[in-house]
């Protein structure tokens, strides 16, 4: 028997820094939600306790650096349960991109393998697991939409943003999420964004003023790090988006469009000079898709 688990990207519509923690970590206060390009983790039972895994991208680790491998084997652990299982990873998500893709990946697991091994976990347990691997997990075992604080753990629901398309250009070179937020100056952050009239907007599901108060600090210390990010921005801006900005940490940025015509127009355009461009759906809260069911082999 196998189970299939769908795991969304994540993207930023703010992302604020309040000061930096004495454990190194900044303190962070972010609207976070998901869209429709997605892993698909397949999780198929094994006789034995082992776990393995296998990517589709030779651009991850296929062994127990995995975040979704290192999901499997702290789940055993807390459980105490003895199985085991085969992890076969799907990438669609580009990686070191600022979408949280090894993260989703994580927390898909961790959903998955509580169906699989009937552990009847709790999302908040799940949550709690999650944690201990990475700081947007938490997130993304819900992958609905939410405020974040802390490191990214402590989340406050939201309802999902009005509909719209989303397109994502991620330039050539990945970027360390530990350098950007290394050469960030909090004393030096000319604007923070408004996380509150973010929130607002949302629940009153007015696209335009979401539009408004998309914010993320770390865009123009990733923005002097790689300059493409500025270029792709300003691509997007030109070709008409709504609204623009970098996601995460970089250096994927997104654009937001209300019209599917208008998304392809911004893809045909950021093509010319930018390999991975995609189209999708705003999802914002966690759908019980078509891949999200058990199966026999
Ligand atoms: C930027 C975000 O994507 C926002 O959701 C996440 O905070 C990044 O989370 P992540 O990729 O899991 O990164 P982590 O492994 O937690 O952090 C990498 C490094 O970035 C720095 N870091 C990260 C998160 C944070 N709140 N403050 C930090 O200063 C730390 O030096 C840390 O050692
Ligand atoms: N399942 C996985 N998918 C992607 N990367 C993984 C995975 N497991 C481990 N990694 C490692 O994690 C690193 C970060 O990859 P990831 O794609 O999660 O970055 P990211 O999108 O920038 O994450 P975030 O938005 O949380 O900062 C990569 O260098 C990769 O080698």
């Amino acid at each position: 028997m196998y189970i299939s688990e769908k795991a969304p990207a994540k993207i930023n519509l703010t992302l604020d820094a309040l000061y930096k923690r004495t454990d190194g970590y900044h303190e962070l206060e972010m609207v976070m939600t998901t869209v429709d390009l997605a892993d698909r983790i397949d999780m198929f039972e094994l006789p034995g306790p082992a776990i393995s895994l296998e990517s589709s991208s030779g651009l991850v680790p296929q062994d127990e650096r995995n975040l979704a491998y290192r999901a499997a084997a702290l789940l055993k652990e807390k459980t105490g349960i003895k199985r085991g299982v085969h992890i076969r990873i799907h990438k669609q998500i580009p990686v070191a991109a600022g979408l949280a893709g090894g993260s989703s990946d994580a927390a898909a697991t961790l959903r998955g393998l509580n169906r699989l091994w009937k552990l009847h976990l709790s999302d908040a347990e799940l949550a709690g697991i999650g944690a201990e691997i990475g700081s947007d997990v938490p997130f993304c075992v819900y992958a609905n939409t939410a405020i974040a604080r802390g490191r990214g753990e402590l989340l406050t629901p939201l309802p999902p943003p009005p509909p719209c398309w989303v397109v994502l250009a991620k330039p050539a070179h990945g970027v360390s999420t530990a350098d950007v937020f290394q050469r960030l100056r909090i004393d030096q952050i000319e604007e923070h964004p408004r996380t509150k009239a973010m929130v607002e907007a949302i629940k009153n599901r007015d696209y335009p003023s979401v539009n408004r108060h998309l914010g993320n600090v770390l865009e123009s210390v990733t923005m002097k790090m790689d300059p493409e990010v500025r270029k792709i921005k300003e691509k997007m801006i030109q070709f008409g988006a709504d609204g623009v900005l970098m996601s995460g940490s970089g250096p994927t940025v997104f654009a937001l469009v209300k019209k599917e015509a208008r998304a392809r127009r911004l893809v045909n355009g950021l093509r010319g000079f930018c390999q991975q461009v995609y189209a999708v759906r705003m999802l914002g809260t966690r759908s019980e898709g078509v891949l999200d069911k058990i199966r026999t082999k």
